[in-house]
This record gives C-alpha cells, structure tokens and sequence, in this order.
C-alpha cells in the first residue's frame, strides 16, 4: 500500500489569510520543568494550510465541523491536473471527468508556487463547472490553493454553491508529488464543537 501525504506542514512559517492567526506551535511547559513531559500548545487559524471548511464559514445556518458527515472526507477521489487549462470551464473539465462519477474530484491547478508565501492571485472553478460537478454526484472536491474562490471575493459565490450542491471543500492540499489517477482520499476534520472548519491530515492511498 502507498501512502502520499497531501497535507501541509504547519510551522510558524506557514503562511495565513492576510490579517488571519498566524500558526505557532510553542511547549507550554518543558520536560525540564515539569521534570517528566514535555507539553505543546497551538494556535492557529482553522484555515491554515490544508483543512476543511465548514458550511458554517460562510452561511449562519450552515453545519459546524463536529455535525459534519465523515463518509465525505475518506473514500475514492481522483486526481486531475488542470494546470495547462486557461478556465476551469464546463467545457475545460468535461473530458477530464468523463465517467467519473461519485468520486472526490482533487485538482491540481500548480497555482501555489511558493509554499512559504501566500499566492497573490489564484484560479478558481467557473459556476458552469459545477453543474458539471452535480451531474457527476460528486461529493468534495479539493484544491491546492487557500481558497475555491478568488482571493477577494467576498460573496463566495463558489463555496456557496458547492454547498447548496452539496459538494465539500477541502482547501490548501499539496499535489506537487502525485500523479493523476485514482486513490482513496481521507481528510478528517477534528471534532472541534461549533467550529468554521478544522486543519485535516490528508493522505491519499493507492492499492
Ligand atoms: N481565513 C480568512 C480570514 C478572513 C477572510 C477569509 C478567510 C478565509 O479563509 C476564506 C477562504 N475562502 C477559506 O474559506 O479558507
Ligand atoms: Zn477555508
Ligand atoms: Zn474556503
């Protein structure tokens, strides 16, 4: 069994939304102190590096991390590479996904060059591309990128309707070592209570 991990280191040079929590990882007490353990604390944004959002994030109604269905986050996904393609279009992503149906859908768009430094500017799905998306009964799509939006948007017309389509956003994978194929994708969020979304471990497994 091959195991690639897809997720993103966190470290204190993980980079954030621009104004967001910066990420740090500090010992709360050392094991000199305490004379047995050494014991962490964290703070971060929920949207650092590779995580998942939470409908919640962008709709008051919306499901918190801990109501979520874990059936979405672990099962088949296929790997596309769309970093040739001018738009993610209907049009661009229909052959990609011929035949497709039911699997996780985890583009590699290549778009986040440098890992250290947040991308100034990010390729997004066009609105027909997710109608192509509901035919497929897609369950979660996946993006290398910190957001399925562009970087200003503040309607978030793509996390929307992802949602109203029931699709799942896993956000800030990193591609750069698979090919394009099929796995098994698990991302699980963690069962924080109430929250926007959570940072997931992703891996996928080839059989
Ligand atoms: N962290 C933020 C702080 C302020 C405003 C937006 C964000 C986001 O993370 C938005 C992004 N579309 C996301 O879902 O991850
Ligand atoms: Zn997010
Ligand atoms: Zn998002």
């Amino acid at each position: 069994m091959n195991i690639y991990d897809i997720s993103r280191t966190l470290h204190c040079k993980t980079p954030t939304w621009p104004g967001d929590t910066p990420f740090s990882y500090s010992l709360n007490w050392t094991k000199e102190e305490t004379g047995s353990v050494n014991v962490g604390r964290i703070e971060m944004s929920v949207h650092t590096a590779t995580h998942i959002d939470a409908p919640y994030h962008f709709d008051e109604k919306g499901a918190k991390v801990d109501q979520l269905d874990l059936s979405v986050f672990m099962g088949r996904a296929i790997v596309v590479d769309v970093s040739r393609l001018k738009e993610l279009n209907r049009v661009s992503l229909e052959a990609l996904l011929k035949g497709q149906e039911k699997k996780r859908v985890l583009f590699k768009t290549n778009a986040w060059e440098d890992e250290e430094v947040f991308p100034e500017g990010i390729p997004s799905l066009k609105l027909d591309a997710i109608t192509l998306l509901k035919e497929l009964s897609v369950p979660l799509i996946g993006v290398d990128l910190p957001s399925v939006d562009q970087l200003e948007s503040k309607d978030l017309e793509v996390h929307h309707l992802l949602h109203e389509t029931n699709i799942s956003i896993l956000e800030g994978i990193d591609l750069r070592n698979v090919d394009e194929g099929e796995y098994q994708l698990v991302a699980l969020p963690l069962k924080i209570e109430g929250a926007d979304g959570s940072p997931v471990r992703a891996v996928l497994v080839k059989e």
